[in-house]
């Protein structure tokens, strides 16, 4: 990846100073002294990821200002007393103003300012004010319209925001760890109809390995499942449209995305006391089976509308969707959430997006990586949260999986809707009910019988009812990813050793006293580790499989892969027999070729 350089740009005037050297991503280069943390290449991505969104929101915007549409909006909000009193409506082609709440370096800041037409203003700000020393050389480095548009300030991000509410065209919060005690404030200084971009890598927390600091960090429980990717981000989504529902305001979605190590989400932020109703409707608890990998929904609240009138009346979700025990396994029940139930993104910018990316190209350092996301994301079904790991269904009923698309058709012959899912190369999505998985997994037993499963166990449960469905194996079309098909790639090996989370940066004076939340911090990772071992035990039933496939002379060539830095032993085994399940995590390449 073309991420960095370690002189100035060729044809630079500028002097480098003495003891640093030059990091260069797009049109921003930022100086780097020996102990540098805040250069990882692994957030070029994320970086050119949220370059790209702002773009298209830039131009969405001033669509919205040309129509009339955000100064229509902008008058109801006024009108109903809700808006901030300093808020004033967007004019066409004045620009946006943007607020980068933890700048570090400034290089992001720099890269708005420089990379993005329709940029008014980037206050680049920063709590340690030795950084912001650092960023104020390297807004000067580079000069003209960085110099121009870039200005600094010293401070907390939340009072920031609260001192700008709904004055920010946009808000980016870009933290070491939990963007969590960010939120409240963050919310507040968007502007009506704004962007909020988060970023968020306490993965540990959000994907269940303490669910109890998850629940007071997020107000949420997380479960520990293969879904916990996806799970992760809908509970920062709904962390944030509680946050906002305070303020008569709400979220809605327009990219949110597993990286590598952390998340990344891009939410619009309205205000509405009506829309502000249906924030429980658009939550949801998650009841996973202790015994099985069944998982079902239940919405926190239910918006009902009466009679020929539309009468709408909100009541509390009614429930539990679950009978007292799993209908497949006979064992009890976890209840995880409040989710964020809606969908994660907004295709018409999904598809919009794509398009502006592949005419960047030449701009963005991390263009492969960004297309095959969003090559994922498009094909993602938008209406079915979570997933499932069809290794992890074959590993509970100790048999040797299908290949993906052989299970795929048979969803799909069985009139059902399947697609994968950007966050792991091995999951399934689909909007067939859990009864009818099984069934298909019933028939593909019965023609491949293996040993039988131990007496009492999840496995004999399952396997011991007769299928409703006779499954259909035969390929079918719909069942097929179709970038996969044309060879456009989904999934990107990393580009080097040791992808992942840098160091955090710490004030001089924080480095030398080890801070509560470090020890937090350290505590989480201990858990994860003991967590990992548990995993790793049970991962014997893995290379089971593995083995049952070898035995069929079929060659299990893939290795176990790791999953994603930040994983709490999250077990995506590759699908022996499907080259799709090479990809481990985010890190294995997809084959160049489609089937
Ligand atoms: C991960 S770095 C930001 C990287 C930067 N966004 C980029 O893309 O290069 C996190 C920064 O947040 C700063 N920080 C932490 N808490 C903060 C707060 N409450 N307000 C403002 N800055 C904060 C730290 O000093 C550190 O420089």
């Amino acid at each position: 990846m073309a991420t960095a350089a370690e002189a100035p740009p060729s044809g630079s005037t500028r002097v480098v100073p003495e003891g640093f050297s030059v990091r260069t991503e797009g049109k921003a280069s930022i100086l780097q002294s020996g102990n540098d943390v805040f250069f990882n290449p692994a957030q070029v991505i994320n970086r050119d990821m949220s370059l790209s969104v702002l773009k298209y929101f830039i131009a969405q915007r001033e669509l919205e200002i040309e129509s009339g549409a955000a100064r229509k909006l902008f008058n109801k909000v006024r009108n109903a007393g809700v808006a901030s009193k300093d808020a004033v409506p967007p004019k066409a082609g004045e620009g946006i103003r943007v607020l980068e709440g933890l700048a570090a370096s400034g290089l992001r800041a720099i890269r708005y300012a420089t990379e993005l037409e329709g940029v008014r203003e980037v206050v680049a700000n920063d709590l340690d004010p030795a950084v912001v020393e650092s960023m104020k050389r390297n807004i000067e480095f580079n000069g003209g319209v960085a110099a121009q548009k870039v200005s600094t300030s010293v401070g907390d991000a939340r009072l920031v925001c609260l001192n700008n509410m709904g004055l920010f065209d946009a808000v980016d919060l870009d933290p070491y760890g939990s963007p969590a005690k960010l939120l409240d404030s963050a919310v507040q200084a968007v502007a009506e109809g704004g962007l909020l971009l988060v970023t968020a890598t306490d993965m540990a927390v959000l994907c269940g390995n303490n669910g109890e600091a998850c629940y007071s960090k997020y107000g949420s429980y997380p479960l520990h499942k293969p879904y916990c990717h996806e799970m992760a981000l809908r509970i920062l989504l709904a962390s944030l449209e509680q946050h906002a529902a305070r303020y008569k305001r709400h979220i809605k979605p327009v990219l949110c995305l597993s990286i590598d190590f952390y998340i990344r989400i891009f939410v619009r932020v309205y205000t509405s006391a009506a829309e502000v109703k249906n924030t429980g409707t658009r939550l949801g608890y998650v009841w996973q089976s202790t015994g099985c990998d069944s998982f079902y929904w239940q919405r926190v609240g239910r918006r009902i509308v009466k009679g020929s009138g539309g009468n709408v009346k909100y009541m509390p979700g009614s429930g539990p969707a679950v009978p007292q025990v799993c209908p497949e396994s006979g064992s009890g029940f976890n209840m995880g959430g409040p989710y964020w139930a809606e969908p994660l993104h907004d295709p018409a910018w999904v598809a919009g997006l794509l398009a502006q990316v592949r005419r960047d190209k030449d701009s963005l350092p991390a263009f492969g990586k960004l297309h095959s996301l969003l090559t994922a994301v498009s094909e993602e079904l938008e209406d079915v949260p979570l997933y499932f790991s069809l290794h992890d269904v074959c590993k509970t009923i100790k048999t040797m999986p299908p290949r993906a698309n052989v299970f795929r058709s048979a969803l799909v012959n069985a009139g059902y809707r399947v697609s994968g899912t950007h966050a792991n190369p091995l999951g399934i999505k689909t909007d067939a009910p859990w009864d009818v998985v099984w069934d298909v997994m019933r028939c593909w037993v019965k023609d491949h019988p293996g040993k039988a499963p131990a007496a009492g166990s999840s496995a004999e449960k399952i396997l011991s009812r007769e299928p409703q469905l006779k499954a259909d194996f035969s390929r079918a079309q719909q069942a097929m990813s179709q970038a996969r098909s044309k060879g456009v790639a989904r999934f990107l090996p990393n580009p080097e050793a040791n992808w992942g989370p840098k160091p955090r940066h710490r004030p001089v004076k924080q480095q030398r006293q080890q801070s509560e939340e470090q020890q937090h911090d350290a505590a989480d990772q201990e858990q994860q580790q003991q967590d990992d071992v548990i995993d790793a035990a049970g991962g014997a039933t893995v290379t089971a499989a593995v083995e049952v496939e070898q035995q069929d002379g079929r060659a299990a060539t893939e290795q176990e892969p790791a999953g994603k830095v930040g994983d709490v032993g999250e077990d995506v085994g590759g699908d022996p027999m499907d080259t799709d399940a090479a990809a481990g995590g985010q890190q294995a390449a997809e084959p160049a070729q489609g089937l």
